[in-house]
């Protein structure tokens, strides 16, 4: 078979599938871990071989990445509706976020630095004067999800090469088209060869020899919590970046803006399938606006088109497997069985699940306490902002959440009470910008992306004390 260029043994390549129809789109390497070894390696030497590489430069290289990304917009938003779920629509919005990913990238590079170290503080050092500044670990170890094939990829590359690293990429097996296409891009802006690796094939297989890897200082991992555990487990003692799963609640109080509410909340649940870590799953609404709500939301939910993700007028497109659907479908099955009732949605179809909205869902049902990463929200009616802080709490996640009020004190009790990594007041938890601090807290992750602290997790402190 002949494969970017090179003839391989059918058997060392992987299909990459079309979720929509089951449509062969591409076929990539099955990389070993030897193959891993040796982009380990070669990131290793291209990193010692480059140490001194001048911060215009990475910076050249970043913008240069941006612009071959733009005159290719197109190529890398239709590869990422193709091999993922996210309608062409969303995969256009994916791409723009990309670029600033790496433009914030470039940014971030020029304002790496150190400070001064005023030693005189100290009795005994007025003679010294002296700085700590920042330097890069070496070789970073990235893993990467389905759902934002591009984004999440340069939301490690970027950061790392802004700071001067190299970094291996293992993306995920069912979307590895757009992270080798991210690597074209760097190929061509003249990223030094080795600074760069996609490597593509089995998560279990290959993220093991990544993480393990003694040339690997820097381990950073976007994925499910059953997936993050065993990276913690295997890195060892390096640095970690965890941006694990979620169970994002909203609440609505009363004096909101409701209509403004709803059409939020429709958003953040139904938005690339559900299939988003800060995806609304749980909506708590103050009791005496709950059946407005809900009748807003049921008719907005049952408008939303629900088909082919490359037509500009679809809003929802399929999940990324049908064994992913029937997950799903499952787990509503399970709810409606302990007596939730399904308001709008329940059902599938191959790998498309219509948008569901459930209530009177037991809160100890797996669809309230775990993650469901698909395209189904469970409502509740609260009767005070304390009860459903505690509520939205009552789960082992905690990324973001969302709370919509005009009452400035409602908004401070959550942000001061939600147990999260992001609060947003009059939106959903399905807001982001890429230069923020972006994670969670309990099982949604150590750590923060967001470049300027991705690459504070990507670098070293070094102080220089110089006596006089
Ligand atoms: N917090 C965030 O920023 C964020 C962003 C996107 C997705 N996510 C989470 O990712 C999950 C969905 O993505 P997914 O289905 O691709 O996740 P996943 O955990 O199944 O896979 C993520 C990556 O880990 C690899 N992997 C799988 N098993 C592994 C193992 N044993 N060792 C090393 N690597 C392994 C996979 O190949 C893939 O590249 C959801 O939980 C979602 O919330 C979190
Ligand atoms: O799925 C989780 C993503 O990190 C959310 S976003 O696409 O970056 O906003």
């Amino acid at each position: 078979m002949l494969l970017a260029g090179k003839w391989v043994d059918a058997a060392q390549t992987f299909g990459v599938y079309d979720p929509q129809d089951n449509r062969l789109i591409a076929h990539v390497p099955l990389s070993t871990k030897e193959d891993m070894k040796r982009a380990i390696d070669e990131a290793e030497t291209a990193f010692q071989r480059h140490k001194d590489w001048p911060t215009h430069e990475r910076i050249k290289v970043l913008k240069a990445t941006v612009e071959y990304m733009n005159e290719n917009k197109d190529l890398y938003a239709q590869t990422i509706a193709t091999e993922g779920s996210k309608t062409i629509t969303e995969a256009r919005g994916e791409v723009k976020r990309a670029m600033q990913t790496l433009e914030i990238s470039a940014e971030e590079a020029r304002r790496l630095k150190g400070e001064t170290i005023n030693f005189d503080q100290n009795e005994g050092s007025e003679n010294r004067v002296g700085y700590y500044y920042r330097f890069p670990v070496g070789v970073v170890g990235a893993i990467t999800p389905f759902n934002d094939p591009l984004n999440l990829v340069a939301h490690k590359v970027g950061p790392a090469i802004a700071s001067g690293n190299a970094i291996v990429v293992k993306p995920a097996s069912v979307t590895p088209l757009s992270a080798l296409l991210l690597a074209d891009a760097f190929e061509a802006a003249g990223l030094p060869k080795g600074m760069l690796s996609v490597i593509t094939g089995s998560g279990s297989e290959l993220g093991e020899t990544l993480v393990q890897h003694p040339a690997v200082k820097m381990v950073s991992f976007t994925g499910g919590l059953n997936a993050g555990e065993k990276v913690a487990e295997q890195s060892g003692i390096k640095h970690i970046g965890m941006e694990l799963g979620s169970n994002s609640p909203a609440i609505v109080m009363s004096d909101c803006d409701l209509d403004d509410a709803v059409s939020s909340c429709v958003a953040g649940s139904f938005g690339a399938v559900g299939q988003n870590c800060i995806g609304v799953q749980r909506i708590f609404v103050e009791r005496n606006v709950y059946d407005e709500f809900v009748k807003k939301m049921v008719f907005q939910t049952k408008a939303l088109k629900v088909g082919d993700k490359l037509l500009h007028d679809t809003d929802v497109g399929p999940l990324i497997t049908e064994k992913e659907a029937m997950r799903v479908e499952d787990w509503v099955n399970d709810a409606v069985d302990q007596g939730g009732q399904i308001l709008a949605g329940g059902v599938r179809k191959g790998a498309f699940y219509s948008p569901t909205i459930l209530a009177d869902v037991p809160e100890s049902a797996k669809i309230v306490k775990e993650e469901i990463f698909g395209p189904v929200v469970s409502v509740f009616p609260v009767d005070s902002l304390e009860e459903a802080v505690e509520k939205a709490n009552s789960v082992d996640y905690g990324l973001q959440a969302g709370i919509f009020t005009k009452n400035l004190d409602h908004a401070f009790y959550a942000i001061q009470h939600l147990e999260c990594g992001g609060v947003m007041v009059n939106d959903t938890s399905d807001y982001r910008i890429d230069e923020m601090p972006f994670g969670g807290v309990k099982n949604s992750g150590l750590g923060r992306e967001g470049i300027r602290f991705s690459i504070e997790t990507m670098t070293e402190p070094k102080v220089v004390a110089i006596k006089l």
